[in-house]
């Protein structure tokens, strides 16, 4: 389960973000008081932009950064109080953080396991079903910076889920794969949502939150504007598709603004 009770992330701007944000403010609200819920046996899809604070907002649960405002609990857990229990419980999958491209997807998967503190065993056990699953056997000794960028995607999610956590948070996890990696990817997604497993995932694809998610959170310029099922929605905005819905979504709320 995850709980975000109004959460606001501000960074701090250098003067060259000033400039490249255009702006001369020195802070960026880059997620605005946001609430939201995530129940076991769900995946709960952000939505959003590019710059919206879907990566800042996934970032915040997973402990690698602190919420200026508000709080985030993780199977019962804070964030920021009980953080090292809120990381034995998830799996988390974030873009700019790279394997190291000297070693092999095995080398770090028996590493991430070993820090992760689990025995050879389970390790060995975990590895062969992981790689099985996601095609990694035949490139597990390869040098990382030797495979395509879906198998590298393939490893960093293996390797995120060594542990079997209870709890996945994946940033685009999709992003760059060709459809048959992604439907691989989608499909464990939702086998983790059938095993009872939390989910949460961020993405701009709508196709795959349409057919992947029981809930789905869009998130504009940091704000969470709607949250529900697909039909929610959709009946919401009366619109047909997620596509339309959001361009709703996006127009009312730069009205708004303006
Ligand atoms: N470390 C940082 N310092 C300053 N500003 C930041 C930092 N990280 C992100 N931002 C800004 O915060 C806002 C939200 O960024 P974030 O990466 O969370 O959005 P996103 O929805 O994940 O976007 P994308 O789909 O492009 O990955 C953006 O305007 C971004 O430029």
């Amino acid at each position: 389960m995850i709980q975000i009770n109004e959460l606001t992330k501000i960074y701090k701007l250098t003067k060259k973000q000033m400039m490249e944000h255009k702006t001369k403010k020195n802070m960026m609200k880059a997620v605005d008081n946001i609430s939201l819920t995530a129940k076991p046996g769900e995946i709960y899809g952000l939505l959003g932009p590019n710059g919206a604070g879907k990566t800042t907002a996934l970032r915040c649960i997973s402990t690698l950064l602190k919420p200026t405002e508000g709080e985030i609990k993780v199977c019962g857990y804070d964030t920021v109080k009980d953080s090292e229990n809120v990381r034995k419980k998830i799996g988390f999958l974030t873009n700019e953080i790279k394997l190291d491209p000297q070693f092999s997807p095995r080398y770090m998967f028996d590493f991430f396991g070993k820090l992760r503190g689990l025995d050879e065993e389970t390790i060995k056990q975990r590895r062969e079903k992981l790689f099985a699953y996601f095609g990694i056997n035949g490139f597990e000794d390869k040098k990382i910076n030797e495979l395509s960028s879906g198998m590298k995607q393939k490893a960093s999610i293996a390797v995120s889920l060594i542990h079997d956590p209870e709890v996945i948070i994946f940033d685009e996890p999709t992003t760059g794969l060709d459809i048959v990696t992604a439907r691989s990817v989608t499909d464990y997604l939702k086998l983790m949502k059938d095993q009872g497993k939390t989910v949460i995932i961020s993405t701009h694809i709508m196709t795959e939150a349409e057919k992947l998610c029981d809930k789905i959170g869009i998130i504009i310029k940091g704000q969470l504007t709607l949250e529900g099922s697909l039909e929610e929605i959709l009946s919401e905005t009366n619109t047909k598709d997620l596509e339309d819905a959001f361009f709703e979504l996006y127009k009312q709320h730069n009205k708004e603004e303006a």
